[in-house]
């Protein structure tokens, strides 16, 4: 007897079928070097069973089986089982697909309800017991690990189900598995036909009684722990619930049940639960269908959370809003995800974490812009983040302020915008403007109210982040005109008091917004913006130099140093 029919009531065998049962699922198949990684994986996982498919299916299927018997079943690896309906040339061909691994099973099913017998079969009860007999008899003279299923166990009825099971263990059945094939039964039913036949199966108390849910009315995981509870010691399942029509129950969500809830259920299973992440990533990248986001254990919100109190409250003390931790099932943490219900606890650790120090001012000025990117894009990320702090940091003095900007563009239309500022003064200033474009015709509204020349030399747009929500960061520089400063960037003051011709002043703004000639206003405002506040720099510098004695040339004329009447 192998050690997986050793009745122990502490411990669940993890029995997984995802190479069998999950392969079965429409667009699920897998090739030979697929199911060999697949099993690798679930070596490292820890399963007890894996049933690495079905030999009679396609020589295909004989090889994977045979590949993962000789590769994963070594002594110290898991069961290696195949599948085979209650015939001997499915039986041979499980039997000699699975020679290799040390440790074999061969599991073989017949089904009970009337309506399969009746109507797929078309048999007698009296046959199909006969032939439950005869194939389990023949299966276990082969092999001394046999598991029999009877097929649509949950629409059989009750009492011929216990003769069906009795006939099994009777002709030497080591596990007995309960397949609720069409996932019809609820968690009390389920539970009742456990406890059922445990209570009133002749010789069951030698075998392992196994759960097979399916989840077509989103109870298999449910039905398995009812199982369980009512004394089964083998759960089949399959990695993140593939399986035929809806699936089978999941492999995680089982073992993380059990786990979780050790001190409710008092049983535990050998799984290495760090290993689950990883196996379902695996198991979805080879299939190509991707793990649900809110997916119980390893969907990507499994450990995220977004909402504000729910972020204040993880940061305090994990366990407020977490009953297990991503760590716990092989995820690096878990995550505290920014968007439109965050609140500052999060973002403030966000930043502290990014490595960003913002004054207190910053931090809410960041945060305000923040949220209300967040109303207006789906998805805020990293980059869309480090755009907004990248915008405050800029330290741009807002002189003139930009409270209004529309533009009408179109085939056929003359791009037409028209802003409204903010002047130093507090007045707000508007003005109107064509230009051969949208982004020319607001750059023209903002030059007539600022009226101070200069030169676009540089524009740059680029989309942050993907999609049609995506964020637009644009940068500008412009070169100051019609003055007679002649400053480089990095040039002081004092030194364009001695006259000397220098290049003229480049001015850089930058822009982020999801309207993009938004965006572009913003940026050439920034860039304004400096311009007019180094012109004051200058004057201010100039005016002290005056009045200190000196008499050279003057660069700039202190006159209305923000608006048109601006000498230059
Ligand atoms: C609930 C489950 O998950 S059951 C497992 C389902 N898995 C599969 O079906 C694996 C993939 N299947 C296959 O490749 C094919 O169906 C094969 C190779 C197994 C059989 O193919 P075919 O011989 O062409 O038969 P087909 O699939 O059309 O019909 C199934 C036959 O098996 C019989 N059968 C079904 N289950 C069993 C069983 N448990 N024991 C004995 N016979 C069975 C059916 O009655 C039918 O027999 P019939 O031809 O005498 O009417
Ligand atoms: C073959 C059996 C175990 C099965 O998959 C089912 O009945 O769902
Ligand atoms: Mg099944």
């Amino acid at each position: 007897m192998t050690n997986t029919t050793e009745p122990s009531v502490e411990y669940v065998r993890i029995f997984d079928t995802t190479l069998r049962d999950g392969e079965q699922a429409p667009g699920c198949t897998m090739t030979l070097e697929e199911k060999l990684e697949v099993a690798r994986q679930l070596a490292r996982l820890n399963v007890d069973i894996i049933e690495a498919g079905f030999p009679a299916a396609s020589p295909g299927d004989w090889a994977a089986v045979h590949e993962i018997a000789r590769e994963i079943g070594t002594p110290d690896g898991p069961i290696i089982a195949a599948l085979a309906r209650a015939n001997r040339d499915d039986i041979d061909k499980a039997w000699s697909a699975i020679q290799p691994a040390a440790k074999k099973r061969i599991h073989t099913f017949m089904s009970t309800s009337d309506i399969h017998l009746e109507y797929q079969f078309r048999k007698t009860r009296a046959e199909a017991l006969q032939l439950i007999h005869e194939m389990v008899s023949y299966a276990r003279s082969l092999c001394e690990d046999v598991e029999f299923s009877p097929m649509d166990a949950g629409r059989t009825d009750p009492l011929f189900l216990r003769e069906a099971v009795a006939v099994a263990v009777a002709a030497g059945a080591t596990t007995l598995n309960i397949p609720d094939t069409v996932g019809y039964l609820t968690p009390d039913e389920y539970g009742a036909m456990i406890r059922d036949l445990r209570e009133n199966v002749p010789g069951i108390e030698n075998c392992i009684l196994s759960t097979h849910c399916h989840d077509d009315l989103g109870m298999a995981v449910a039905n398995s722990l009812a199982g369980v509870r009512a004394g089964a010691r083998q759960v089949e399942c399959t990695i993140n619930g593939i399986g035929e029509r809806a699936g089978n129950a999941s492999l995680e969500e089982v073992v993380m049940a059990l786990h979780t809830r050790q001190q409710y259920y008092g049983l535990r299973t050998r799984i290495n639960t760090r290993e689950i992440a990883r196996t379902s990533r695996l198991v979805s990248s080879f299939i190509g269908v991707p793990v649900p986001p809110n997916k119980a254990i390893v969907g990507a919100n499994a450990f995220a959370h977004e909402s504000g109190i729910h972020q204040d409250g993880v940061l305090k003390y994990r366990q407020t809003y977490e009953i297990m931790s991503a760590e716990t099932v092989g995820f690096d943490s878990n995550t505290l995800v920014l968007g439109k219900h965050s609140g500052r606890h999060a973002f403030r650790k966000y930043l502290e974490e990014k490595g960003y120090k913002l004054n207190d001012d910053e931090f809410q000025h960041v945060f305000a812009r923040f949220k209300d990117l967040c109303d207006r894009k789906k998805k805020v990320d990293d980059r869309d983040i480090e755009a907004l702090i990248a915008g405050e940091m800029q330290h741009t003095p807002e002189l003139y302020k930009l409270d209004h900007v529309q533009y009408a563009s179109g085939v056929g239309m003359i791009p037409t915008a028209t802003v409204r500022l903010i002047g130093p003064d507090g007045q707000a200033k508007v003005d109107s403007a064509q230009g051969t474009g949208p982004v020319d015709a607001v750059y023209q509204a903002i030059n007539r109210i600022i009226q101070r020349p200069n030169e676009l030399i540089e524009f740059s747009i680029n989309a942050i982040t993907e999609g049609l929500d995506a964020v637009a960061e644009v940068t500008v520089r412009i070169r100051e005109q019609g003055s007679s400063a002649r400053l480089s960037e990095s040039s002081s003051t004092a030194t364009s008091l001695t006259g000397r011709r220098q290049s003229q002043q480049i001015f850089s703004g930058y822009g982020v917004h999801t309207d993009t000639i938004v965006a572009a206003a913003q940026a050439y405002m920034a860039a304004l913006n400096k311009m007019l506040a180094a012109r004051q720099e200058r004057i201010k510098a100039e005016a002290m130099a005056y009045s200190a004695g000196y008499s050279g040339e003057a660069t700039t004329l202190p006159v209305d140093i923000f608006g048109g009447s601006t000498l230059g």
